[in-house]
């Protein structure tokens, strides 16, 4: 009875020696939406798996590239990260498999649940991400893109890092040129938009950015400034400031992501447990 007998691994893939999925498997339902790489539908495996599957659509992607690096973020398993099920590349255009997050990204769950939330809701939301990214970070995985709207939501209000690693096979070189009107500048290290140092530590930064968002839930951080001004300020040492739901305590973490040497800031493991240790001290 083919592969159906054999138990899937309980690990990333649906296919079980290959990472590839036959897409006579899949079946699509509505659209979702659309990102850098094209557009994303609601899906399902075999009939029964909620799946989300995204498009890639022509020129968007360097997919062999991507195709290389798949294998490895298919190991990436972790609860607080989307997780990559696999990819269909026997036929253009090639898509992505990916773990379905029934209340869409990050961003807009706060924008619209604002002023429903408490800051142990909010807290826990950052918890969730530290301990994804924790995942990425021990795994010596840089997500380069960090930001709410890289994140997702699912029906049991679990928050899910997406996306991770992605910025490196997207074509469209207004993204990842640093002047390019769609590098994300305002949640960037200053090592990243001086030089593109990547590392966790620049992770870190953007967490930092990421629990700003949280805490105002939903806002545009610097929003009445443009890039180029953004980093002017963060260069002459200016910071976000204090969102009215961050206790003390709270916005004290935010800072210690946006010191300005990286080997400054905390690592993920630490932020966990200082995150962990405000959620307990309230409870
Ligand atoms: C209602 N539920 C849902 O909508 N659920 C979901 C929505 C999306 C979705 C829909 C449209 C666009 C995007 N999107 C957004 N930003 C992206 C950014 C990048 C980088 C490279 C710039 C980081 C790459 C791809 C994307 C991308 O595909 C996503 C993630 C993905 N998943 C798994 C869901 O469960």
């Amino acid at each position: 009875v083919g592969d159906q007998t054999r138990e899937a691994p309980k690990t990333a893939g649906f296919s079980y020696d290959k990472w590839e999925i036959n897409p006579s498997e899949l079946t699509f339902m509505k659209e979702l939406g659309s990102g850098q790489f094209g557009v994303v539908r609601l899906g399902k495996w075999r009939a029964q798996h909620q799946v989300a599957s995204k498009t890639i659509r022509e020129g968007a992607m360097s997919e062999e590239d991507f195709i290389e690096e798949a294998k490895i973020m298919m190991n990436l398993s972790h609860l607080n990260l989307v997780q990559l099920y696999g990819v269909c590349t026997q036929q253009k255009p090639i898509y992505l498999v990916t773990e379905f997050m029934e209340l869409g990204c990050l961003l807009n769950y706060l924008r619209q649940r604002r002023g429903t939330l408490g800051s142990q809701d909010l807290l826990g939301i950052c918890h969730d991400v530290s301990q994804g990214m924790q995942h990425l970070e021990q795994n010596g995985f840089i997500h380069r893109d960090l930001a709410a709207r890289n994140c997702l939501v699912n029906s049991s209000l679990v928050v899910k890092v997406s996306d991770f690693g992605m910025t490196r096979y997207v074509l469209d070189d207004q993204y990842w040129s640093s002047s390019g009107a769609k590098f994300p500048v305002k949640w960037s290290a200053p090592e990243v938009f001086n030089f593109c140092k990547y590392s966790s530590k620049s992770d870190v930064w953007s967490f930092g950015v990421l629990m700003w968002e949280v805490f105002t839930e939903g806002k545009m951080p610097f929003e009445h400034n443009q890039n180029h001004e953004v980093v002017m300020m963060v260069t002459q040492g200016h910071r976000l400031y204090r969102p009215q739901k961050a206790a003390p305590h709270i916005y004290s973490i935010m800072k210690m992501c946006w010191m300005e040497k990286a080997d400054e800031r905390p690592s993920f493991t630490e932020l966990s447990l200082m995150i962990m240790d405000e959620l307990e001290e309230a409870d």
